[in-house]
């Protein structure tokens, strides 16, 4: 019993030594290397907590390192060392090195990317995998988002604003609350859903199952993460499974269906025929084989069940927090909705009816708002929703403005895009919205506006997203006027680098869920335009 207990307690002994030596090895380390100041008890975790505690409940880590970079004046690449709780990250802030970095080598997605998502979406999806296994996914997928496919869908998607349009006017009496993010989310998962099945789901209308689950299983997945509580994550996990399960299940039903009527029907998934995503997933698993796979396989279900969950992940909460930003910003600049009415009523009609018909006819005319796409960049490099996190391709050593930079293989390279988006030195004046800032910008400027990210793994829904954003402001901004409901305007900025919050209060921070999305749902009173 005792020589048991002895050699415990010297294990114990043995380890705490390893984790002091750890502990002091690791903190040495970065005493010397750029960013904010290190401590050697806590590294950067204090100066994290502090920054933390400025911002609202659950604030975006981006704007949380905004703060650190602008108060410390810190360089384009720099350090912050929050071991053990999180990863040691190297930070680039300089759009310049991440151009050189990012967009042109092929750095592979970082695993905490796998460990961030997989709870939500399942394993294998394509948001964060990597090698041959991603390349896969990406030539089988990547079809549906073409430039010419997005025209393709335009018609479909006029339907939806359409839909999105009367349904306003229904709650445009200037009295009513309506949440802009749960009536947005519904029409970009309709887009994304057909798309997606090639059929309309009509979620708009009646909220659709598969909708309502996949907000549970993020809200819940967010819940678990933030609460210490066993009981309580037990709770909310039991939830969160539920949810999984329905959705999944209504997934694999269709995609049943369809690869049924495939080898019953002998349906064509030629390249031309069908680009639906749930077809061209088919295809690369049933082309070649002969004779055609009678059941599925499980492992391929899966996978096309976690990567169609994917999709309606990243194409529907994206340009939902976008456009409630768009909305949120516009509602507090008269003279940037002014241009857009005068844009849409030209460029188009202001009549509802007759923008669909010509969208129908000629899709590509979306392309001539130019304005309309300003105001959507402009929204984005205020607000981007995304980042990346990769891993070195060669550990060891980079270079940046002469100095050679430790890379060690588990290190998390984050570009913080938000960061030079709201630097003057990139964007003079940044904390204005001002769409003006990108007509006839210059490539080598455009090149520092990254929301969908640049290089071999930069966002395959952009064309998308951007002509159905346009069309969704097309539908609206000369239709109703809008007024941001119950704003608590901030007396006194809560960090140095914005004054938004004394326009917009608290809502004027993004909140960190899978994507840095809006506070409280976004409320709208809606009143219809005097014509
Ligand atoms: C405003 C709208 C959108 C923004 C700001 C946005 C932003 C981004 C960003 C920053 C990434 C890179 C993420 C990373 O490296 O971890 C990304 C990747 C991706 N996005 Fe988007 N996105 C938007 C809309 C969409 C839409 C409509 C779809 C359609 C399904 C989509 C599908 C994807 C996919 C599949 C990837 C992973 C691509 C790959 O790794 O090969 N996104 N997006």
């Amino acid at each position: 019993m005792s020589l048991t207990l002895d050699f415990l307690i010297s294990l114990l002994a043995i380890l705490a030594t390893i984790y002091v030596v750890k502990f002091i090895r690791h903190r040495r380390a970065f005493a010397h290397l750029p960013g904010p100041p290190h401590d050697f008890l806590w590294g950067h975790l204090k100066i994290y907590g502090e920054t933390q505690a400025l911002f609202p409940p659950l604030p975006h880590f981006q704007a949380i390192i905004t703060t650190i970079a602008h108060k410390h004046r810190l360089p384009g690449v720099f350090y912050m060392d929050l071991w053990p709780l999180g990863p040691e990250q190297l930070i680039i802030t300089d759009p310049e090195f991440a151009n050189e970095y990012i967009t042109t080598r092929r750095l592979p997605k970082h695993a905490l990317q796998a460990d961030f998502l997989d709870p939500i979406l399942g394993k294998g999806n394509i948001i964060v995998a990597n090698g041959t296994y991603w390349k896969r996914l990406h030539d089988m997928i990547a079809p549906a988002f073409t430039v010419a496919r997005t025209f393709k869908m335009i018609s479909q998607v006029a339907q939806e604003c359409e839909t999105f349009h009367h349904l306003l006017n229904e709650h445009a009496t200037g009295l009513e609350v309506v949440h802009f993010e749960k009536a947005i989310s519904a029409l970009a998962f309709d887009i994304i859903s057909k798309s997606i099945f090639g059929t309309i789901i009509s979620s708009q209308k009646r909220r659709s199952d598969d909708l309502r689950n996949l907000d549970t299983i993020v809200k819940e997945e967010f819940a678990i993460r933030n609460t210490w509580s066993p009981l309580t994550k037990r709770r909310l996990n039991r939830a969160k499974e539920q949810a999984i399960r329905s959705l999944e299940e209504s997934i694999r039903s269709k995609l049943r269906t369809r690869f049924d009527a495939v080898n019953i029907h002998d349906v064509d998934l030629s390249y031309k025929q069908n680009l639906c995503i749930l077809d061209l997933i088919l295809r690369d698993y049933v082309q070649g084989d002969s004779p055609r796979p009678k059941t599925m396989d499980p492992q391929f279900e899966s996978m096309a069940i976690n990567n169609i969950k994917a999709m309606f992940l990243a194409g529907s909460g994206t340009v939902t927090d976008t456009l409630c930003f768009a909305f949120m910003l516009l509602s507090a600049h008269p003279e940037v909705v002014s241009k857009l009415r005068e844009e849409h009523t030209r460029v188009f009609s202001s009549d509802v009816a007759t923008i669909t018909k010509i969208l129908e006819a000629e899709p590509q005319r979306l392309k001539q708002l130019d304005y309309t796409n300003s105001v959507i960049m402009e929204t984005l490099r205020i607000y981007p929703i995304g980042n990346t996190g990769r891993a070195p391709d060669v550990p060891g050593f980079i270079n940046y403005k002469g100095q050679q930079l430790p890379l060690k293989p588990e290190t998390i390279i984050c570009p913080v895009q938000h960061t030079w988006q709201m630097s003057p030195d990139v964007f003079p004046d940044p904390d204005k919205f001002f769409p003006e800032r990108f007509i006839g910008m210059g490539k080598a400027e455009l090149n520092a506006w990254r929301p969908f990210e640049r290089g071999y793994r930069s966002c395959i829904g952009q064309s998308l997203a951007m002509e159905e954003m346009k069309a969704v402001l097309l539908y609206t901004v000369q239709f109703f006027d809008l007024v941001c409901h119950d704003l608590k305007p901030n007396k006194e900025p809560r960090v140095s680098w914005t004054k938004m919050d004394m326009v917009f209060g608290d809502r004027a921070f993004q909140e960190f869920l899978t994507e840095a999305k809006p506070r409280d749902g976004m409320p709208f009173l809606v009143k219809q335009v005097i014509q």
